[in-house]
């Protein structure tokens, strides 16, 4: 386990969509670690969280996330980011979508900046934020942006059970079929075992590659993707010196038994990814982006704006996120120092 006890910067937790779950999982996530950290601070309106919060938990405006360490321990420590319109749970406003933008941006440049440690994001409505004109599909491509990236950056999903990572994310299924090439699959698992071994500390990780069709093909008669897309990029991970195998058959390599032989499942689209993941473990999985010169996590869930201000909604995901991006940030931080 890395050390993360020494004095890093807080982690910037961003607000997500504000009609959303995310000001209640992180008013939980404070209750659950204001005790052990890692320390965070909250990017959004101190009013709406403390009414959000109730009488019985401090809220405490930060002017600069330095404040935040010291204070985390009695209150949960939010710098501003003022809202345009009141928050109505479960009724995402356009109007707001400024401002959840700037919180994103905000925790990066700050991160950047060296104030804070990681940026750990609350889950946005994504359609909310197309109506306002944002012309990023989500987090993972805006982030990408922000930081100038010249890749795309790499999603992936992590829990204690599986780590997943989707070749492509947010496209059509017909799109991710039809995009799918050798050349796309070896840079998303170069990307990604370059993480597990630096963000992660897996010496040699194991990569087992998905088959797009049944069967990973049935030798052609089911679909020759895998033969002639699939197989070739493992070729040249092997050749590349990564421990890649596969293709695999879909339905049977996320078992018990199955995760036991690898570090991370390679996956040829985005729910051939996430189901597995979220079907395991929804209260504990993490999205994790790879590739950033900034550590970002994320709660696997999203705005759950079906039970949006009903007091129910499991912070589980939001606690591990924020474990996890101080364990990644103390592990980069460690390495800078060697
Ligand atoms: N990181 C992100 O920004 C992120 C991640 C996933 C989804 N989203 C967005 O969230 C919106 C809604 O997505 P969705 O409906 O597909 O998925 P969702 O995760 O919001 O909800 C799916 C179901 O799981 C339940 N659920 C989710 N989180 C929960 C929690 N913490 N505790 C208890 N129950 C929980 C919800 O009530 C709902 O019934 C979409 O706009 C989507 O794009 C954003
Ligand atoms: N694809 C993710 C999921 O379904 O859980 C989610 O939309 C989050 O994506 P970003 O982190 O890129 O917003």
């Amino acid at each position: 386990m890395t050390d993360t006890s020494a004095a890093a910067p807080p982690l910037a937790l961003t607000m997500g969509e504000p009609a959303g779950i995310g000001g209640e999982v992180a008013v939980k996530a404070w209750q659950a670690l204001a005790a052990s950290g890692p320390a965070f601070f909250l990017l959004d309106d101190p009013a709406r969280i403390a009414a959000l919060a109730g009488p019985g938990i401090r809220i405490a405006e930060i002017a600069a996330p330095a404040e935040a360490t010291a204070l985390f321990g009695s209150a949960l420590p939010v710098l501003p980011v003022p809202l345009a319109v009141p928050v109505q749970p479960g009724r995402p406003d356009p109007a707001n979508a400024a401002a959840v933008i700037r919180s994103i941006t905000m925790a990066v440049q700050l991160t950047q900046a060296g104030q804070a440690s990681a940026v750990v994001t609350n889950p946005i409505q994504k359609a909310t934020l197309y109506e306002a004109g944002f012309p990023h599909p989500g987090h993972t491509e805006f982030l990408g942006a922000l930081v100038g990236s010249t890749a795309e950056p790499v999603m992936m999903l992590a829990s204690p059970m599986l780590r997943v990572v989707p070749v492509s994310i947010h496209v059509s299924l017909r799109t991710a079929i039809e995009t799918l090439t050798s050349d796309l699959i070896v840079e998303r698992s170069l990307i990604a075992h370059r993480a597990l071994c630096t963000d992660f500390g897996i010496a040699n990780p194991r990569l087992a590659v998905a088959g797009l069709n049944p069967h990973a093909g049935e030798g052609g008669a089911m679909g020759v993707e895998d033969d002639m897309i699939v197989a070739p990029a493992i070729r040249t991970l092997r050749e590349a010196g990564v421990a890649a195998s596969g293709p695999y058959p879909p339905d049977t390599m996320f078992t018990p038994r199955a995760r036991a032989g690898y570090d991370a499942a390679i996956c040829m689209y985005h729910d051939q990814a996430l189901i597995p993941l979220k079907t395991i473990d929804m209260d504990g999985g993490v999205n994790v982006t790879l590739g950033l010169p900034v550590v970002r996590t994320s709660p696997d869930h999203g705005t759950a704006l079906d039970i949006a201000g009903k007091g129910s909604a499991d912070q589980g995901s939001l606690i591990a996120a924020l474990r996890l991006a101080a364990e990644l940030a103390a592990r980069r931080a460690s390495a800078a120092q060697h």
